[in-house]
């Protein structure tokens, strides 16, 4: 296969994230895989539909649905719309799937997720993120509700290509996610717009379900919006105490970003509502880490962590 030309796309993990871009790519003609799990069989049958905020309702009536990774054709970008916590099982999956060379996305939040993922996977696979700006969310088996945005950017973490190399196979990736009608550019500094992305999914994320409110009561109530400013400001110091600035007055512009959107309920959410596992340890732990091993306290990050921490563990219970 020449460079240039269009790979197979395998999704592990077809839920919000790997529906709505699986989806997205299938519908503008990439020969696309989806790995699935309790959804497999509704779309086998049923096929997969997302409910898009501009487009309508998009519906893709012959899926090309796995339920073992094994079993799927191998594919030259794979893209990993699970959730991080599944990172260590998918690992052997991903590597099954993978062709030869294959660039592996993690389209996922959170800080150390590909350096978590990376000795799971052979030296010869890319390493790269990819980051969603987009409200989405499962409404049902085989159905993504899309709210707003779409964008996903893409940067390069490891692997065996060259910095020039690196940088055309990522304008490569930028040009295919395009051609699919999705907002997409290369990031310079993976790292840099983990820390970026975490200042809204820090405070938003968790608040959510501590507070069991959407973005707009969050906004509009003072109390809610002086402490995800101060939530925000904290992880703003943190990264720069890591050395990645972020732009001025960053808080600010985050919580007038925050003003525009539609009501939302973000991913942690759902899973605490669907008792599933929360990713607590990309999303707070990392980045605390991060944070203390460069000599700052998040103390407000921190007690969200550990309220957090503690739901979850008394609804395993
Ligand atoms: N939703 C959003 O709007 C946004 C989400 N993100 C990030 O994107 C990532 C994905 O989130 P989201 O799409 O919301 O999550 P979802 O819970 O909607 O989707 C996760 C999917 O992964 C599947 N999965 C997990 N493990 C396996 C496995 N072993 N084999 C097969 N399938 C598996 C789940 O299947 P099953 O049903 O069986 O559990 C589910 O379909 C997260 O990191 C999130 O933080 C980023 C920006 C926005
Ligand atoms: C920040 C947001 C809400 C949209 O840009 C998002 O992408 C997320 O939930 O992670």
């Amino acid at each position: 296969m020449s460079e240039s030309a269009r790979p197979r796309i395998g999704i592990i993990g077809t839920g919000a994230i790997g529906g709505y871009y699986g989806l997205m790519l299938a519908r503008a003609g990439f020969e696309v895989h989806f790995l699935l799990r309790s959804e497999y069989a509704a779309v086998a049958r049923d096929g997969l539909r997302v409910r898009h905020a501009q487009l309508g309702e998009l519906h893709l009536p012959q899926v090309n649905a796995w339920r073992e990774a094994a079993a799927m054709p191998p594919c030259d970008w794979l893209l990993v719309g699970a959730k991080t916590t599944s990172n260590r099982e998918l690992a052997p999956l991903i590597a099954q799937v993978a062709a030869p060379g294959a660039k592996v996305v993690l389209l996922q939040n959170g800080l150390g997720v590909e350096d978590a993922l990376r000795p799971l996977l052979p030296a010869s696979l890319h390493l790269l993120g990819g980051l969603c700006f987009i409200c989405a969310h499962r409404e049902a088996p085989g159905l993504v509700v899309h709210q707003s945005q779409g964008v996903c950017n893409l940067g390069y973490h490891s692997g065996p290509a060259t910095a020039e190399e690196r940088q055309a196979l990522l304008e490569q990736g930028v040009t295919w996610l395009r051609e699919a009608g999705i907002e997409s550019s290369v990031i310079a500094d993976l790292i840099q717009a983990r820390w970026q992305k975490l200042v809204w999914n820090v405070p938003y994320n968790g608040l959510s379900v501590l507070l069991h409110s959407s973005t707009r009561p969050l906004m509009a109530n003072p109390d809610s919006r002086a402490l995800l400013q101060a939530l925000m400001q904290e992880v703003v110091d943190a990264a720069l105490a890591c050395g990645y600035s972020l732009p001025d007055n960053y808080a600010q512009k985050l919580l007038a970003y925050t003003d525009r959107m539609p009501d939302y309920l973000p991913s942690m959410y759902h899973d605490f509502a669907q008792r599933r596992e929360a990713e607590l340890p990309a999303l707070y732990a990392a980045p605390l880490a991060a944070a203390a091993a460069a000599g700052v306290d998040m103390p407000r990050v921190r007690m969200l962590y550990q309220a957090l921490a503690f739901l979850q563990a008394t609804a395993q219970q």
